[in-house]
C-alpha cells in the first residue's frame, strides 16, 4: 500500500470506456464454479482517492437559551488517498478520535454526513451492493445469537449468502471457513452470551469474521478486532488474519487501539491518521526509515507503531504543549504530501482506476448465485427457525415467555380465591377485569424487552450485509411468538376463570381468552414499536409502560366510568384499546349474571358502586340495586353485549394497525450503524 493526500483538483481524469463483459456462455459457467477462491488468482486493489468526510454537528444548548442547530463544523476525514492491494494487511492507527472507524465506515458506504472524493475497488466505484458483494465488515461488537452453535450461526448466515447452492456446497463453505479462522475446536459449542458461558471472547469475535468471510470476500474491514482481548489471543487473531490475507488473496484492513511491537512484524502496511489526516501511510518495513529521516528514529526497545501514534498525537495537557505538537503533526502532514511513498499511492491509484468499470458492468461480471437474493418465504422460514431454536435452547426465557403470565394468574387466585355472587363480589369482578387486560399486555412489553433487543441488533448487522430487509424481519418476529403468547394467555385464562371462577361457560371462556390473548400481543406489538423508536431499550421500556398503565387509566372504564371523565379523555378512549377489551369483559361475565342480595353489605358495596360511578345518592329502601349484572351494564357499559362483535373487530384491527405501525416506524428508522 501507498497513502497520502491528494488534492481534490488533481484527481485523475477517468475515461470512461468500460471493461468488456464476459460473454452469456463464460459467465454460466462462472455460476457453477462461483464458490472458488476467484480472488486467489486475481490481484485485487483498494483505491481511496482525496477522501474528505464532513459531518453535521449539534451545537448550542438549551438551558443556555439558544436553540439546538445543526452546523457544518467537523471534517471528520480531510483529503485522505490510499491504495492496497490483495494478499496484504493493514492496520489503520491513530490516537482516539484521529477518524480510523469513520474511515472504515467510509469504505464500507456506512457514513452518513457530505463524502468528497472515490473509493474504488479495483476500478469500480464502490457503492452499497459492490461493498455487499465484494467485501465484509466486522464491527467492533459481537452481534451473535447466544444459543446457536458456531457451525449453526455460520450455516445460517451462509444459507440466506446462497441461497440457490445446494446444502453440500453451504457445508463445504462453513467447514473451510470454521479451519481458516481456527475455529475447528469450538464448531460444534454453543456460542453463548454475556450470562450464559460459551466460547471465549476470543472465539466470539472470529465467529464475527468467519461470518464475513463466507462469501470469499474481496476485501475485509475489521475495526478494532482485538479490543476486549489478552494480548496473546489478540496477536493469535492478528497472525491469523495476516495469514488469510496471504493464503486467500484478500485486501484485509484493520483498526487498532494500542498495538503491541509482536503485531508491527505480522501487518505490511501501516496508516497513522491524525485528526482525519494521514502522516504516514504505506510498507511498514518503510514507516521507521521514513520517519527517521524526518528526524524522528525510533528509540532502540521501543515499539515503533506506539512511539509514531504518540508523534501524531496532539498533546492537550496545557497550551504550551498542545501548540508545540499541533506545529509538529502540521509538519508531519505536509511531509507525506511531499514525499516518494505518497507519489506512489498516486500513480497506483490512478494506474488501477484509469478505466472505470460501470455498475452495470460489475453486476453482469459478477453474476453469480451469491448475487442472488434468496425469496422471501425462504428468509422468513430461516428467521422464523433461528428465533425460535433460540429461545428453546434458553431454557429461563423459554419458561418465562410461558409461565411469567400464568405466574400472576396464580398470584391472583390467592388472592382473591374464588368469586361469590353477591354485591362484593361486583367489586372484585371489576379489579379482575383491570388486572386481566392491564396484566396480559404488561407481561407481552416485558417478554418483548427481554428478547427483541438482541434479535433487533443483529437485525441491523444482517439487513447492513443485504441478507433481508424490515419486512421480513418483523413479520418472522410477530409470527414466531404467536405460539408462545397463545399458550401463556391459555395458562393465565384457565387459571383465571375457572380456577377464580367467572361465568361457567366454555364459549364465554373462549372471548375471555382471546381478549387476554390479543391485550397479551398488543403490549409486546407496542414494545417492539417503541424499541424501533428509541435507540435506548430502558427508554422504550418506561414510554411503553407509561402508555400502557395511563391508557387502561383514561379508557378501561373501571377507575372512572367513561361517562363521567372529561370530554376529551372520553374521545381519546376511541382510539384506545382498553374501551373495547373492557367492554367484552364486562359484557362476557356480566351479562345474564344473577347476584344475590344481602341486604346489609348490598347497601354497603352499592353505595360504593353508586358513589364511584354514577355520583348520585342511593334511595331509600332499596337494598341493593344490582341484582342481574345487566343491570350494571346498563348503567356502566351501556351497549356493551350488543357492541360485543364490533369491538372484537375492532380490537383485531388495533392488532392490523399496530402490525403496521411498527413496519412504518421500522421502515423510517432504517438499519442503524453499530460499533
Ligand atoms: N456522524 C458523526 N457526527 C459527529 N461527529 C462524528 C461523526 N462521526 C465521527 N465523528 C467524530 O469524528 C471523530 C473521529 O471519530 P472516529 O470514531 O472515526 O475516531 P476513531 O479514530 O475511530 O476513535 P476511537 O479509536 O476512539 O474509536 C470523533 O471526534 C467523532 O466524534
Amino acid at each position: 500500500m501507498t497513502a497520502g493526500v491528494y488534492k481534490l483538483t488533481e484527481i485523475p481524469e477517468h475515461s470512461g470506456k468500460e471493461v468488456e463483459p464476459p460473454d452469456s456462455s463464460e459467465r454460466s459457467s462462472e455460476k457453477s464454479v462461483s464458490l472458488e477462491l476467484t480472488s486467489m488468482v486475481t490481484r485485487d486493489s483498494l483505491s481511496v482517492l482525496g477522501l474528505t468526510y464532513i459531518v453535521k454537528r449539534w451545537e448550542g444548548s438549551w438551558w443556555k437559551g439558544c436553540c439546538m442547530r445543526p452546523r457544518m463544523v467537523k471534517s471528520v476525514l480531510t483529503n485522505v488517498s490510499m491504495h492496497v492491494s490483495s494478499g496484504q494487511l493493514t492496520a489503520l492507527l491513530g490516537n482516539s478520535g484521529s477518524g480510523k472507524t469513520s474511515l472504515l465506515n467510509v469504505i464500507a458506504n456506512r457514513a452518513s454526513g457530505q463524502i468528497v472524493g472515490g473509493v474504488y475497488l479495483n476500478n469500480t466505484l464502490m457503492t452499497e451492493k459492490v461493498f455487499q458483494h465484494e467485501a465484509g465488515y466486522v464491527m467492533q461488537d459481537d452481534r451473535l445469537i447466544a444459543n446457536l452453535t458456531v457451525r449453526e450461526t455460520l450455516t445460517f448466515t451462509a444459507s440466506l449468502k446462497f441461497a440457490k447452492a445446494a446444502t453440500e456446497v453451504i457445508t463445504e463453505r462453513v467447514n473451510r471457513v470454521i479451519g481458516d479462522i481456527g475455529l475447528r475446536h469450538v464448531a460444534d459449542n454453543k456460542v453463548g452470551g454475556l450470562l450464559d458461558r460459551g466460547i471465549s471472547g476470543g472465539e466470539r469475535r472470529r465467529v464475527s469474521i468467519a461470518a464475513q468471510l463466507l462469501q470469499d470476500p474481496k476485501l475485509l474491514l475489521l475495526d478494532e478486532p482485538t479490543t476486549g482481548l489478552d494480548s496473546c489471543t489478540a496477536n493469535d487473531l492478528v497472525a491469523n488474519l495476516a495469514e488469510l490475507a496471504k493464503k486467500r488473496g484478500k485486501i484485509i484492513m484493520m483498526t487498532i487501539h494500542q498495538p503491541r511491537s509482536e503485531i508491527f512484524k505480522l501487518v505490511d502496511q501501516v496508516a497513522i491518521l491524525s485528526q482525519g489526516e494521514l502522516v504516514y501511510g504505506g510498507p511498514s518495513v518503510q514507516m521507521v526509515p521514513y520517519f527517521t529521516d524526518l528526524g524522528y528514529p525510533c528509540p532502540k526497545y521501543s515499539n515503533p507503531l506506539d512511539d509514531y501514534i504518540d508523534l501524531a498525537s496532539i498533546d492537550r495537557r496545557d497550551n504550551a504543549v498542545e501548540e508545540e505538537s499541533t506545529q509538529r503533526v502540521g509538519v508531519l502532514k505536509a511531509a507525506f504530501v511531499h514525499s516518494t511513498i505518497f507519489r506512489q499511492t498516486l500513480s497506483n491509484i490512478h494506474q488501477d482506476t484509469r478505466i472505470l468499470q460501470t455498475i452495470e458492468t460489475f453486476q453482469q461480471n459478477a453474476a453469480g448465485f451469491i448475487q442472488d437474493p434468496p425469496g422471501f418465504y425462504f428468509t422468513f422460514q430461516a428467521l422464523v427457525w433461528r428465533m425460535t431454536v433460540n429461545l428453546k435452547r434458553d431454557r429461563s426465557a423459554l419458561a418465562v415467555r410461558l409461565f411469567q403470565l400464568g405466574l400472576f394468574a396464580l398470584f391472583m387466585w390467592l388472592f382473591i380465591f374464588r368469586l361469590s355472587n353477591n354485591q362484593e363480589s361486583i367489586q372484585d369482578r371489576i379489579g379482575l377485569f383491570f388486572q386481566s387486560g392491564q396484566v396480559s399486555a404488561y407481561v407481552g412489553l416485558v417478554n418483548g424487552v427481554s428478547i427483541f433487543p438482541p434479535i433487533r441488533d443483529l437485525y441491523d448487522r444482517e439487513a447492513r450485509d443485504g441478507l433481508y430487509t424490515f419486512l421480513v424481519f418483523i413479520l418472522a418476529y410477530f409470527v414466531q411468538i404467536l405460539p408462545f403468547h397463545f399458550v401463556s394467555s391459555a395458562v393465565f385464562s384457565s387459571i383465571v376463570y375457572w380456577a377464580i371462577g367467572l361465568y361457567p361457560d366454555a364459549k364465554r371462556f373462549g372471548i375471555y381468552y382471546s381478549v387476554v390473548m390479543m391485550m397479551h400481543y398488543i403490549g409486546e406489538m407496542l414494545g417492539v414499536i417503541f424499541m424501533g423508536i428509541f435507540k435506548s431499550t430502558s427508554v422504550a421500556t418506561s414510554v411503553t409502560g407509561l402508555v400502557l398503565a395511563i391508557s387502561g387509566l383514561i379508557a378501561s372504564g373501571f377507575l372512572v366510568s367513561l361517562q363521567n371523565m372529561l370530554q376529551i379523555f372520553q374521545d381519546f378512549s376511541w382510539a384506545n384499546v382498553f374501551k373495547y377489551s373492557s367492554e367484552i369483559f364486562m359484557a362476557n361475565e356480566f351479562h345474564q349474571l344473577e347476584f344475590s342480595c344481602d341486604e346489609g353489605s348490598g347497601m354497603f358495596n352499592c353505595a360504593i358502586i353508586h358513589l364511584h360511578y354514577f355520583r348520585t345518592i342511593i334511595p331509600p329502601g332499596v337494598p341493593c340495586l344490582i341484582q342481574v349484572g345487566d343491570d350494571y351494564l346498563n348503567i356502566a357499559f351501556p351497549d356493551a353485549v350488543d357492541n360485543l362483535s364490533v369491538n372484537f373487530a375492532v380490537m383485531a384491527g388495533f392488532v392490523g394497525a399496530l402490525f403496521i405501525t411498527t413496519l412504518v416506524v421500522y421502515k423510517i428508522r432504517g438499519v442503524r450503524n453499530l460499533h
